[in-house]
């Protein structure tokens, strides 16, 4: 039997709240009328505030229960809208919250944490309040960025991974990156290189990483492409030429080279046009190396008040045994060290260790053990080898450490616990497993490491009751 599809419908709607995607949020109810009697409709629309209302067309109204849509006509305002930001449909699907005031975008983050902890039965008033940045612009000390067909060059539309918007300046993005990226559009329109096609698995271009460390000026730049740099030597030359006069600090720049279809994994060949393979970075006073694919923490402002708190919190002493778990290339492990009689970091990406180890040398740290393996496993593997820690500190990736990893730590029955997230949801979570093992949470530091997004972190504390 052939659905129905119900004429598109224009409507005017209030948003009542933005969702952890960011979208803004409202239900339609349709008017009583046949077939529809009571019907509603759930309505995500991108680039809006709670307050505003807007007048959205959605196709085949009554024949769906939920829509994505962007608006087409801002009616009224809400009261958290910037009106400072000019409002634009193409926009890369990277700062949803970026219409909004900052002061209003932390309200909103902090009532996220709680609410994820009021919903897995904790009490909520442990949160304190958020630590927001006093400029919450051109934060990041990373940017990557996607060729296009057309010659763009820039970020995903929102929902739409086949379209690229040109970037023609970031909010996130310090000037410096922004002003490579016009260097290289510039000079692929001069060349006339194409972007790569993944439908059509052809072109050239594929990926732009450009990082720069804000403590010691330091630039780096890879161009990821289909082809070695020998088969456009003039062009390459050329791009060498032309980022190096004008970039005093660009100490590496690199050719990635990356044939096969997909997204990229990792480069078939790196070739360095200019300088080294690495950028030396420094957080909280610790020298590191940064490759092209290192982990590092992408705002420096905000991850050292993270590592310090996350200090105070523990009350790290020098008799302490410390183990970091998901440590990286050793951003938290570092600082614990050096205040520690002894650490050890588990991490299951093999590189990071080795950089881990190089750090802690450098740094002249002789106290530390790091593991490669995956952190279920490498629990168990270490009581055996190192033995207990008295402090815990753990900081998994976006979707959590997971029920096993969350038991094998209440196994391990340390007495604090410093779990530093980047998601309020999995947090909670996780959190859950620990009561059964007699901890408390103490507190919950919100810290606002990625503004203009729907991100936030938490640095936690719980203690084990006697
Ligand atoms: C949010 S990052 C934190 C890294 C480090 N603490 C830092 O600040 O640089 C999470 C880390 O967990 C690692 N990881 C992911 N899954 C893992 C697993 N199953 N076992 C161990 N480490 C894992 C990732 O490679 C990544 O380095």
């Amino acid at each position: 039997m052939e659905k129905t599809v119900y004429p598109t419908e224009i409507l005017d709607v209030t948003i009542e709240k933005i969702n952890s995607k960011g979208y803004g949020y409202t239900r339609y109810i349709h008017p009583p009328d046949k077939g529809s009697n009571g019907k509603h409709l759930n309505i995500n629309v991108k680039n809006v505030v709670p307050g505003d209302v807007v007048r959205v067309a959605v196709e085949n109204a009554k024949g769906r229960n939920k829509v994505v849509v962007d608006y087409d006509e801002l009616l009224k305002a809400g009261s958290t809208r910037n009106l400072k930001i000019p409002t634009h449909k193409a926009v890369s699907g990277g700062t949803p919250l970026q219409y909004m005031y900052y002061d209003n975008q932390l309200v909103y983050k902090m009532d996220t944490v709680k609410e994820y902890l009021e919903g897995a039965g904790f009490d909520s008033s442990f949160v304190q309040p958020i630590i927001g940045m006093d400029d919450p612009n051109r934060y990041r000390n990373k940017m990557e960025l996607t060729f296009g067909t057309n010659g763009e060059l820039g970020m995903h539309q929102q929902g739409n991974h086949r379209q690229v918007i040109d970037l023609e300046d970031s909010i996130l993005a310090p000037k410096v990156l922004v002003d490579v990226k016009h260097v290289i559009s510039q000079w692929q329109k001069d060349y006339q290189l194409p972007g790569y096609n993944k439908t059509s698995q052809s072109g050239l271009l594929r990926n732009l990483l450009m990082r720069t460390s804000f403590a010691t000026g330091e630039l780096m730049v890879v161009l990821y492409a289909t082809k070695a740099p020998s088969e456009l030597q003039e062009a390459t030359n050329d791009l060498v030429e032309r980022l190096t006069s004008q970039f005093d600090n660009l100490v590496s720049l690199q050719w990635a080279e990356y044939a096969a279809a997909g997204e990229r994994v990792q480069a078939d060949r790196i070739h360095v046009l200019h300088g080294r393979d690495y950028i030396n970075d420094e957080l909280n006073g610790f020298k590191y190396r940064i490759w092209p694919d290192t982990f590092f923490q992408a705002n420096p402002v905000q991850a050292e008040k993270l590592v310090e708190l996350a200090l105070e919190m523990a009350d790290v002493h020098s008799n302490m045994r410390v183990l970091d778990l998901f440590c990286g290339v050793g951003t938290f492990s570092l600082p614990f060290a050096k205040r520690s009689r002894e650490l050890a970091g588990i991490e299951i990406v093999e590189n990071s260790i080795l950089s881990a180890r190089r750090n802690a040398t450098e740094n002249g740290l002789d106290n530390t053990y790091f593991m490669t393996n995956d952190a279920r496993i490498g629990l168990k593997e270490l009581k055996e080898t190192w033995g207990s820690p008295d402090l815990l500190v753990l900081n998994p990736p976006r979707n959590g450490a997971g029920g096993k990893v969350m038991r094998s730590i209440g196994r391990f029955g340390t007495d604090k616990i410093i779990y530093i997230s980047c998601s309020p949801k999995s947090l909670a979570e996780d959190l859950v497993w620990l009561k059964a093992f007699g901890y408390e949470l103490v507190t919950v530091q919100p810290v606002d490491q990625f503004p203009h997004t729907t991100h936030v972190e938490a640095v936690t504390l719980l203690v084990k009751e006697r």
